[in-house]
């Protein structure tokens, strides 16, 4: 995820290259990413401590703890960075305590943010003025639309938005083979599944319709659609999307407790 918000950035030239350190513990990794974009690379952490404007947490929250400990204080040429986590779970008051008197804000990105195409949610922390806002949003509007929300609601967001695409894979993926097994030629399905979920989306964004009306507009009286919902009815499809993301909520709460 730290690479998709990176490749964006520099694409964007929110961030010169040369204003980018990044610190990975792989040394395969840091050549592939000093290569790839020209962004400084490192392997010591406590090297990002002296970030100027601001620091991206993207590491797993299951190392937060002791990469956390090992970072030293933060803003020792006098100017302190904006903390920018995008971890999933781990709570302000756990990152608050980790960096105490540091303002943070806590994101929940997802990889569309790649192509420009992201939504991430933010919930700022205790410390958090308008101006360090202002320097997370400029990152992650770089990547995509931002939405403000209560932290009480980041689980959730991580469980929607931020496990989403692969939720939305998985749907195409299946869509595909559906059509092979229709008897289409598998790159024809794929290109016919994909455009099927983009355009779908772009109709729904554009015309801001009510996904039930779309659904209903499509669906002809005896017709094939409605033959195609009741057997993805049939099978639970939709309470299966209910609780993959209530699934992916109760994981994200466990990761940061
Ligand atoms: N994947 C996604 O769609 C999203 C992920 N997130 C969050 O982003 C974070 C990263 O997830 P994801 O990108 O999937 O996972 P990855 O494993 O791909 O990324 C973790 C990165 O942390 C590096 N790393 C591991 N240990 C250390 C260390 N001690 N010090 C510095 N860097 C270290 C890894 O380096 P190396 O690989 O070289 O070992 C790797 O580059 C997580 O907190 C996740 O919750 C948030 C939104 C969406
Ligand atoms: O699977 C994960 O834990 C991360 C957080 C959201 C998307 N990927």
């Amino acid at each position: 995820m730290g690479e998709a918000l990176l490749s964006r950035l520099i694409a964007r030239a929110a961030y010169q290259p040369g204003e980018i350190l990044i610190s990975d513990p792989m040394q395969q990794r840091r050549e592939f990413l000093a290569q790839q974009y020209g962004v400084g690379v490192t392997a010591d952490n406590s090297e990002v401590a002296a970030a100027t404007e601001v620091l991206l947490l993207a590491i797993k929250p299951q190392v937060f703890e002791s990469v956390a400990t090992a970072l030293p204080s933060l803003g020792q040429n006098g100017q302190v960075p904006v903390i920018l986590s995008i971890l999933a779970g781990v709570p302000l008051s756990k990152l608050e305590r980790a960096f105490p008197g540091v303002p943070i804000v806590r994101s929940m990105p997802n990889t569309p943010a790649t192509v420009g195409a992201g939504i991430t949610a933010i919930a700022p922390g205790t410390q958090v003025q308008p101006e360090h806002l202002d320097r997370a949003k400029t990152v992650l509007q770089a990547v995509g639309d931002v939405v403000q929300v209560p932290e009480s609601l980041m689980d959730a967001v991580t469980g929607l938005s931020g496990s989403g695409p692969a939720y939305v894979a998985i749907f195409i993926e299946a869509l595909t083979d559906g059509g092979v097994r229709a008897g289409l030629p598998r790159a024809i399905a794929a290109q016919l599944a994909l455009q099927t979920v983009l355009g779908t989306a772009t109709l729904i964004q554009e015309t801001q319709l009510h996904p039930a009306e779309l659904k209903d507009r499509v669906t002809s009286p005896g017709g094939t659609t409605i033959a195609g919902v009741a057997q993805l009815e049939k099978a639970g499809f939709r309470s299966a999307c209910i609780e993959a993301v209530q699934a992916a909520t109760e994981r994200s709460r466990q990761l940061g407790s």
